[in-house]
């Protein structure tokens, strides 16, 4: 029997209007044209099981955060839907008591902290007004969240800009997790952090996630903190998930060439000893993308019918997959 996931997606599309400033919008309105739109995000569906760590990669455009705003809720989706435990994630979101129950960390901790509020205020604040802690026992409790993040209670009370960077991030670490959330979505949280400071957050997540059944999606376009963190990965490009495997074989093994692309561009990793000569080339406009499979201007296996014929993501090779040449 399979294990019902935590959250699923099923089939999430966004897109947004361009160059649509107010009287663009105006004009375009009163002579009924469409304003040119960007498919962000297109037809993504997965799943993220108790405890699971789902990883989400792609280059810069791809639609990483656009799906992330989406699956934390804030963000409406064009189309498709979301569950949390099977629950129909509109009815979920509108009890705001419950919608804590999924929380996001973002990329940077000094513009996501309140600068005005202390420590024990941002950290304690929700869970008080929400009913999980009695007031007078916020900053008791405020401390031991502080304490798994390895800050201690003199954090209290002071400011954001009174930490580093590296402490920062543990502060929002914090402050998510002092709701306990049952998803945490990680939006290219340590990617503002010097190397050291992030493998200390990316290693203080796998303390959390292994204290607790903690579910992450852990969004970053670094490939060795993914493969560092994730059980599962999903490689986004242009909107689009082209595969989704197994962390270990998808490094093992990468089955569409747009990851072997990204991975040949890994340190230490030479997928070109194997005869994969990859076209590097800028990413297509989202605006205009390719017809056919997406990735084809820049896949050195692309044929005539990668031109004209979209592949399925479909079971292939022991995960997720779209290329007609797998
Ligand atoms: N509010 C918006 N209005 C118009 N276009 C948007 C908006 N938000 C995102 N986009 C466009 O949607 C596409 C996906 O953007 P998104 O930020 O989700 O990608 P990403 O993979 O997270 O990129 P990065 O790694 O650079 O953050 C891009 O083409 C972007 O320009």
């Amino acid at each position: 029997m399979s294990v019902q996931p935590v959250f699923e997606a099923r089939h999430l599309s966004r897109s947004f209007a361009v160059g649509g400033g107010p009287a663009e919008r105006l004009t375009a309105k009163l002579r009924r044209r469409e304003l040119p739109e960007v498919r962000a995000v297109s037809d993504v569906s997965l799943t993220v099981a108790p405890g699971e760590t789902l990883g989400i990669v792609g280059e810069s455009g791809c639609g990483k955060s656009t799906l992330a705003r989406m699956i934390a809720g804030i963000l409406p989706a064009s189309a498709g839907s979301c569950a949390f435990h099977g629950q129909d994630y509109e009815a979920f979101l509108a009890d705001r008591r419950q919608a804590l129950k999924v929380q996001m960390v973002f990329q940077d901790p000094l513009s996501s902290l309140n600068p005005r509020m202390r420590v024990a205020e941002i950290v304690g604040e929700a869970a008080v007004v929400h009913g999980l802690v009695p007031r007078a026992e916020r900053d008791t409790y405020v401390a031991g969240i502080l304490g798994q993040v390895g800050l201690g209670p003199e954090a209290l009370g002071r400011y954001p800009h009174q930490f580093s960077g590296g402490q920062r991030q543990r502060i929002g670490i914090a402050r998510a997790l002092a709701v306990n959330p049952e998803l945490l979505i990680c939006d290219e949280a340590v990617a503002a952090l010097d190397v050291s400071v992030q493998a200390q957050i990316v290693n203080l997540l796998m303390d959390i996630r292994a204290a607790s059944r903690l579910s992450m999606i852990f969004i970053s376009h670094d490939l060795g903190v993914i493969r560092h963190l994730c059980d599962r990965v999903a490689v986004m490009y242009l909107g689009r998930v082209v595969e989704l495997a197994d962390t270990a074989r998808l490094f093992a093994e990468p089955a569409h060439p747009y990851t072997r692309m990204l991975l040949e561009g890994m340190p230490r990793i030479s997928l070109t000893r194997r005869g994969f000569q990859p076209i590097r080339g800028e990413i297509p406009s989202p605006l205009a993308p390719p017809p056919g499979c997406h990735f084809h201007p820049r896949c050195p296996m692309a044929t005539d019918r990668c031109k004209t014929e979209r592949p399925e993501l479909r079971a292939v090779a022991g995960r997720l997959a779209s290329c007609h040449h797998i």
